[in-house]
């Protein structure tokens, strides 16, 4: 099969799925997708990122075909969608929404439902329940699990037919702390040792950095940055959030405060984001040329939550796009 290829300085990537100028509104409002080019490698698990009302869940059906496409393309295994609706969507599971499955039945039944629609070997419904961990539910009924194992049912549902591409749409959505463990590990282990490509919209960033390889980020539906997890954290991560523990925090803000947007945070520190390492320094100058003793500097990289922020407060609608 041909797929879309790209080459980088160092890299040949494969890409399992791409929209190109994709756009679409609701009615006579305004676009809620606007002219998007997305581009998702094969094998990646790539966190498709937004805030709430962002485009991500029309975007995702329009991928599936759920909503019928008005401009732009979207190519799915190197074919339009448009014209091998049937054969592309036999390869690729999915769950938009909350997971759809009988509450009165175990995981087992419930799988023997899906597997006579979707005519696949009966020997795979024990391979995917162990795949997402439900191996021991026995006859527990699907309306008593956890939330968590009632999305892992809706993934064991998906990956029934044997997909190589799963698109997720908030899957992590309501979890307690160990329902994301739980499925996070579980998706890395799809994609490590089944080789399944992962396209998974969300808006909790600090579980997605903990996941995802690629991410696009999307805002008021334009993608405001796409690319390696990795490049986007080690680009952002050249500024600082600085925190210095000193006396005298209203005369160091009457020094500092304007000039590099210091915030006083209680009455022995103050704290500046984005700074590059020599402006530390010339803070720390500046502070102790004032007679001001600093009694200690903390400092760390931003992480996923403040460069997004950064994104999509600071974008002027241009799309940042590192080297992937
Ligand atoms: N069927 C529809 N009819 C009209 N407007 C819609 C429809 N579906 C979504 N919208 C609007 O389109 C915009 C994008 O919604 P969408 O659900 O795609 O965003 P999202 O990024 O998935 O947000 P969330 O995380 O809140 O689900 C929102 O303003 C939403 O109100």
């Amino acid at each position: 099969m041909r797929y879309i290829c790209g080459f980088t300085k160092r890299s040949f990537i494969v890409y399992i799925l791409e929209t190109k100028a994709l756009s679409h509104q609701f009615g006579a409002g305004e676009p809620v997708v606007r002219n998007l080019d997305l581009k998702i490698p094969q094998g990646s698990i790539y966190g498709f990122l937004g805030p709430n009302g962002a485009g991500k869940t029309t975007t995702l059906r329009l991928m599936l075909g759920l909503i019928k496409k008005q401009s732009g393309q979207i190519e799915i295994f190197a074919r339009p969608l448009e014209h091998h609706r049937e054969q592309t969507l036999r390869q690729i599971g999915s769950m938009i929404d909350s997971p759809s499955f009988y509450g009165h039945l175990s995981a087992y039944e419930n799988l023997l439902v899906f597997q006579k629609i979707f005519q696949c070997p009966k020997s795979r419904i024990s391979e995917v329940l162990h795949l997402v961990g439900l191996s021991r539910t026995g006859s527990k009924k699907a309306s008593r699990f956890s939330l968590g194992m009632k999305q892992r049912l809706g993934i064991a549902i998906a990956l029934l037919h044997n997909p190589s591409l799963l698109i997720l749409d908030e899957p992590t959505n309501g979890l307690d702390p160990n329902g994301m463990i739980e499925i996070r590990e579980m998706l890395i282990r799809l994609n490590r040792q089944q080789g399944i490509s992962i396209l998974i919209s969300s808006h909790l960033l600090g579980e997605m950095q903990k996941l995802v390889t690629h991410v696009g980020i999307i805002n008021a539906g334009k993608l405001v940055y796409e690319g390696t997890l990795d490049k986007l954290v080690s680009k952002s991560g050249q500024s600082f959030q600085a925190t210095w523990e000193i006396d005298h925090t209203a005369r160091a803000m009457e020094i500092v405060g304007h000039k590099y947007n210091a915030v006083k945070l209680d009455d022995q520190k103050i704290v500046i984001a984005d700074l590059t390492r020599d402006q530390i320094g010339a803070v720390n100058r500046e502070l102790i040329v004032a007679g001001i003793p600093v009694y200690e500097i903390t400092t760390s990289h931003k992480d996923l939550e403040s460069i997004f922020m950064n994104l999509i407060t600071n974008n002027n609608g241009t799309l940042q796009q590192f080297s992937k």
